[in-house]
């Protein structure tokens, strides 16, 4: 099918042609007439202007046939839309996408299609809210990863994902942050439609309508769990015993700080216990290192199974551990530990020589007092471990008020 233009103009020029070619004829009688004299045919002269008229008709026509032609030359492609107002690959530029800023309005078309076609199937999980936090858009990543389907989704709130365990206060930022304008970053732990918790990490910013106002939100989302799962068992690695799976002493320390600064700040009461294995030393010699570390193995768990889940255990050297009791008193402290020293006495650990044998430990106590260090504590939790190895092991001491400003070994 031609274009209008090009049927109109050769049907102008065949007119003209067939006109001028009527005048030509004509003419041709009228000279033949004049040159016999023919007066009558002579009189036929109006032809001349006639075909004048005609050729300069032609040549307008023809002219105005070729123009756009002349203008073109020199000049890149036209990138004119094609019937349904999308742009076609012909009308990209050689090897790359079309140059959305030098086409014109229709073109946009194409680029919304373009641009559409990039977040339906991005690899990160997108979804857009409107400014009510109502989900307007997910794609297909979204989908993916949490689960759900379209239909399902669209028109609820976020919260629908939330696995719960997020505090509030990381919600009321996120809010705050997106509210002003600003791109809100974070990490918040969700659930798939199956139940199973993951880890997103989030980045959402505020899209502004035309006149400037905060009208959606677009929340890019992926998936870290993986990542997450791998920093965890390195924190887990940097925090715990090997041997015995309970904290190791630069964690136990940092905890047993930390509290010290709460019952300092709050008031509250505080109270340590050092807790040590008697004759651990002739344990190895008699049954070899792995035994002993048997037997490490199972005082470590019976002091973690005998405290109350705020409390803290942990390996403070070889075959010594501390446990810190957060609002307990010297009194409460000592009813644990004596249960604590019972629960060890009835021990019974395989020895090398298929004979199974006991341990006993050592406890030392001592009550936090305001204005203490952590140093203190320790130190008066280990004079009376001291003295609870030399009153004859298997018992359990407590520092004094009087005694605690004493010399080391000054406990009752
Ligand atoms: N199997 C094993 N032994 C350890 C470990 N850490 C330290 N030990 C040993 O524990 C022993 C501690 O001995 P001592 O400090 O003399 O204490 P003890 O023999 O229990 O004597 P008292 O505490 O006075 O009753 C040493 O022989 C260390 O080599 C460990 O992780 N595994």
């Amino acid at each position: 099918m031609l274009p209008p233009r090009t049927s109109l103009t050769i049907f102008l020029v065949l007119a003209f042609a067939a006109l001028t070619a009527l005048g030509l004829w004509m003419l041709e009688g009228v000279l033949a007439a004049e040159e016999l004299g023919d007066t009558a045919m002579a009189g036929q002269g109006v032809f001349i202007p006639f075909l004048s008229v005609s050729l300069g008709l032609l040549a307008a026509v023809v002219g105005w046939a070729v123009w756009p032609l002349v203008r073109s030359v020199g000049r890149p492609p036209d990138s004119s839309p094609g019937p349904s107002g999308y742009v076609t690959p012909s009308c990209a530029p050689e090897g790359g996408m079309p140059d959305f800023g030098q086409v014109r309005l229709p073109v946009s078309e194409y680029a919304l299609e373009t641009y559409k076609a990039a977040v339906d199937h991005a690899p990160a999980a997108i979804m857009i809210t409107n400014n009510r936090g109502r989900i307007e858009y997910v794609n297909d990543a979204f989908l993916n990863t949490s689960g759900y389907s379209r239909r399902e989704i669209l028109g609820r709130s976020p919260a629908m994902f939330s696995a719960g365990h997020t505090r509030s206060e990381v919600y009321s930022d996120l809010w705050q942050t997106i509210l002003s304008g600003r791109v809100w970053r974070g990490e918040v732990r969700n659930r798939r439609k199956s139940g199973e918790e993951y880890w997103e990490n989030m980045a959402i910013s505020p899209l502004r309508d035309r006149f400037g106002r905060v009208a959606h939100f677009v929340a890019v989302r992926e998936d870290v769990t993986e990542r997450r799962g791998r920093e965890d068992d390195l924190r887990q690695l940097a925090l715990v015993d090997s041997l015995t799976g309970i904290a190791n002493r630069r964690y136990l320390l940092e905890r047993a700080e930390q509290e010290r600064q709460r019952a300092q700040r709050f008031g509250l009461a505080l109270t340590l216990l050092m807790v040590d294995i008697d004759h651990f030393k002739a344990i190895n010699d008699r049954h070899g290192h792995a035994v002993g570390d048997q037997a490490i193995r199972r005082v470590a768990q019976t002091c973690a199974g005998s405290v109350r889940e705020i409390d803290i255990v942990g390996r403070y050297g070889g075959e010594e551990f501390v446990i810190v009791l957060p609002g307990t008193l010297p009194e409460g402290g000592r009813e644990l530990a004596e249960r604590l020293r019972r629960k060890i006495a009835a021990i019974d650990i395989a020895g090398a020589d298929g004979a199974s044998f006991g341990l006993t430990v050592s406890i030392g106590l001592a009550g936090f007092q305001p204005g203490d260090e952590l140093e203190q504590v320790l130190a008066s939790a280990d004079a009376a471990l001291y003295r609870a190895k030399s009153l004859g092991r298997n018992k359990v001491v407590a520092v004094t008020d009087c005694l605690r400003q004493g010399p080391a070994g000054d406990v009752q």
